[in-house]
């Protein structure tokens, strides 16, 4: 599924937020966001989720406005994976997951084996089906992180958003999020600080004061005068034994 965003702008209180950002993201790549704090990023994802309405530009989705959509056929499409999402506190781990099935639910379409079978199969993804009987107030941030990831491959959407998801997630847990995310055949929009991580998307989009400054290949738009510029640090280019290539950051 495509998703587009055209001329997108967001004001509060006079401020401007964002301000006339365009993109295309095309089925099944994986978009990082990046920039520095209060650049913009989840202002951004809220937009093209439809959990908050432009006030300038339209997001479209395969070129329909999600404007003209209702929120449950939306969320039949798009999940988004927020950076401080609360859930009630006397809820179980399977049953957060669950909520994920929602927008396929109706008085005609009742639970069935087959939703028990993706909740099942999203609590393995992200290594949470030893608890599943837990309380949400009484796991940690971030097991609550992957709950929430849970949730949202329960959704089966085909475009996923993830506002910073591994910013809790011990290395281990980075790392396998960021695997199964790269491997889902879905289009997913992530915003990651870590630029070494996000080096692995497949297009990078790089936000700046609301503004989307550059967009492309990693590669072409992490340059040392993008660094410089927008993230006010100078990198040094290093190659690991197997080829991999690394940035280390210094100040400026
Ligand atoms: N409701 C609001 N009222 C006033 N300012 C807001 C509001 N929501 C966001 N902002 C401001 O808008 C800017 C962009 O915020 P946003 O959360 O989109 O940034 P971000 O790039 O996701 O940052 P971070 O990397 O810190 O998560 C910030 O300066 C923030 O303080």
């Amino acid at each position: 599924m495509n998703l587009s965003a055209e001329n997108l702008g967001w004001r509060v209180h006079g401020h401007t937020l964002l301000e006339n950002v365009s993109l295309e993201v095309a089925p099944g790549q994986t978009f990082g966001l990046i920039g520095p704090n209060g650049s913009g990023k989840t202002t951004l994802l809220r937009l093209l989720a439809g959990l908050s309405k432009p006030k300038a530009g339209r997001v479209l989705l395969d070129g329909k406005s999600l404007a003209r959509m209702r929120q449950r056929h939306i969320a039949q499409s798009i999940a988004l994976v927020e950076q401080q999402a609360e859930t009630t506190d006397r809820i179980q781990v399977r049953q957060v997951v669950a909520l994920g099935r929602t927008p396929f639910l109706s008085a005609l379409r009742s639970w069935t084996e087959e939703d028990d079978a993706i909740v099942d199969q999203a609590l393995v993804d992200v290594d949470m089906a030893n608890m599943t009987g837990r309380l949400w107030h009484t796991l940690s941030g971030g097991e609550r992180q992957r709950v929430h990831i849970a949730r949202a491959l329960a959704q089966q959407p085909k475009i996923l958003l993830l506002d910073e998801p591994t910013n809790h997630l011990d290395i281990r847990h980075q790392l396998s999020i960021l695997e199964l995310v790269r491997q889902l055949p879905i289009t997913v929009i992530i915003t990651l600080h870590d630029l070494n991580q996000a080096m692995a998307c497949d297009r990078l989009g790089i936000m700046d004061g609301g503004q989307l400054v550059a967009a492309g290949k990693p590669q072409a738009v992490l340059t040392s005068e993008r660094l410089q510029q927008t993230f006010g640090v100078q990198a040094e280019l290093l190659t690991t034994a197997n080829g991999e290539r690394l940035m280390r950051f210094y100040h400026a």
